[in-house]
């Protein structure tokens, strides 16, 4: 073997040393330099309900948490997956197996903090680079207080989280990890954690107080746009669940002046404002529990105002038109899930994030079917047969992920655009 390769060499209790190593064939010597980012590397434990239990490292933040354990299998976006509000109350697995490679930007934030309620990685590279990189995923981490372990087998963990769905489970990171009955206490977190089915989030991570939103899409070399200069047509009143940066870039960026709400602001509120369209957002938690929510959406289904929900947005509107969802097994986290229009036979790839879904067998006459996952048949988009409605349940604003959906965006402008 020659050149060079940046590579971890850690064991938990040693010194985590910034290792690149240079080596050729015959002499089979290295030679290496430790980075400035020494730091002690400290124990940490993943346990499960099921009494799976994983010994790590830990990276980010000492302490405890718990939540519900699934995985993603997108291969970019560690940073976007960290900060979507979707992922509240979970402990994100990333089966990519390189995480921080690129660092983390300050640019491609899903939210203005990280959201998830832990990480697991199989290896964190120690040597971050990229251009826009600003500090280390594992900095980031410390800064934003999140716990996370790495060098554990993910391949194991995803093929339990895969058979037996998503478990609910508890990190130890640090101290917390160490010494007599770490383990015991481990698993006791892991099953005090109640579960999501139920759990309402979407007022929880909820704006207080509703905002403007000026910012357009990303550009290389412009940034985000600021659309207050340009032509906005339509002015949308956008639902805040736990919504996703891009998607509101994406619907500036299209020609909207918006207006974010609380996820609690009733429809008369928002109806006052005279919206040309109503944006459902996506969000973490249970859809069934958020009855503020399903309330103000059949009000303003009574109207005859666009509506567009993604994601959670998608479930809420299904409830609201009477359909009913469900808890998915492991769900689907990723960025190359296929999706089939039902209307076209097209098939995109899409990004997903979800662990509810809503339950074909329970559409009422006025929802019919649009999307399809090729994955496992499961519902994946709906439109009202009654109203200017309709929604997906993966993410047409791909953050991460291929922009196969992005249309639905512009059918959404055009509905708007029609009812004028
Ligand atoms: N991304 C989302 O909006 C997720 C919706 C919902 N919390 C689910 O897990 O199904």
């Amino acid at each position: 073997m020659s050149g060079c390769e940046t590579q971890a060499r850690r064991k938990p209790g040693t010194i985590n040393k910034q290792h690149v190593r240079c080596s050729t064939a015959d002499s089979g010597q290295e030679s290496g330099h430790y980075g400035e980012d020494v730091a002690l590397i400290k124990p940490a434990i993943l346990a499960l309900e099921d009494g799976s239990v994983f010994h790590g490292s830990a990276i980010g933040a000492d302490g405890q948490t718990s939540g519900e354990v699934v995985f993603n299998t997108a291969m970019t976006g560690y940073q976007e997956i960290l900060t979507d509000p979707s992922y509240t109350r979970q402990i994100v697995t990333l089966t990519y197996p390189h995480i921080g490679n690129t660092g983390i930007n300050d640019e491609d934030n899903e939210s203005d903090h990280v959201a998830v309620a832990g990480l697991v990685i199989r290896d964190l590279p120690l040597m971050a680079s990229n251009f826009r990189s600003t500090r280390s995923l594992d900095q980031y981490l410390r800064d934003e207080s999140v716990i996370g372990i790495a060098d554990i087998d993910t391949r194991r963990l995803t093929r339990i989280l895969r058979a037996k769905g998503s478990l609910n489970g508890a990190i130890l990171a640090g101290e917390a990890a160490q010494g007599e009955g770490a383990v015991e206490r481990a698993l006791e977190a892991a099953r005090a954690f109640p579960g999501l089915k139920g759990m309402d989030l979407a007022k929880e991570v909820s704006c207080s107080e509703s905002f403007e939103w000026h910012e357009g899409e990303w550009t290389l070399g412009a940034g985000y746009a600021d659309t207050r200069e340009s032509e906005r047509p339509f002015h949308v009143v956008a639902y805040d669940y736990g919504v996703k940066h891009n998607i509101l870039r994406m619907l500036a960026s299209r020609g909207c002046r918006l207006t974010v709400v609380p996820a609690q602001t009733p429809a008369a509120d928002v109806l006052a404002l005279n919206p040309d369209g109503v944006f459902l957002s996506n969000g973490p938690g249970d859809p069934e529990p958020c009855d503020y929510a399903i309330e103000a959406i059949s009000a303003l289904l009574e109207t005859d105002t666009p509506v567009f929900g993604i994601c959670l947005g998608h479930q809420l509107l299904a409830l609201a038109s009477g359909a009913t969802t469900v808890k998915m097994g492991h769900g689907h986290h990723g960025a190359n899930h296929p999706v089939q229009d039902l209307d076209s036979g097209i098939v995109m790839i899409t990004s997903q994030n979800h662990g509810f879904a809503v339950d074909e067998a329970s559409l009422p006459a006025s929802l019919r079917a649009t999307h399809k996952s090729l994955f496992d048949g499961s519902l994946q988009g709906i439109e009202r047969t009654d109203r200017p409605a309709f929604s997906f349940q993966g993410h047409p604003e791909a953050s991460p992920g291929p922009q196969d959906v992005a249309p639905l965006f512009d059918r959404f402008i055009d509905m708007m655009r029609a009812r004028r």
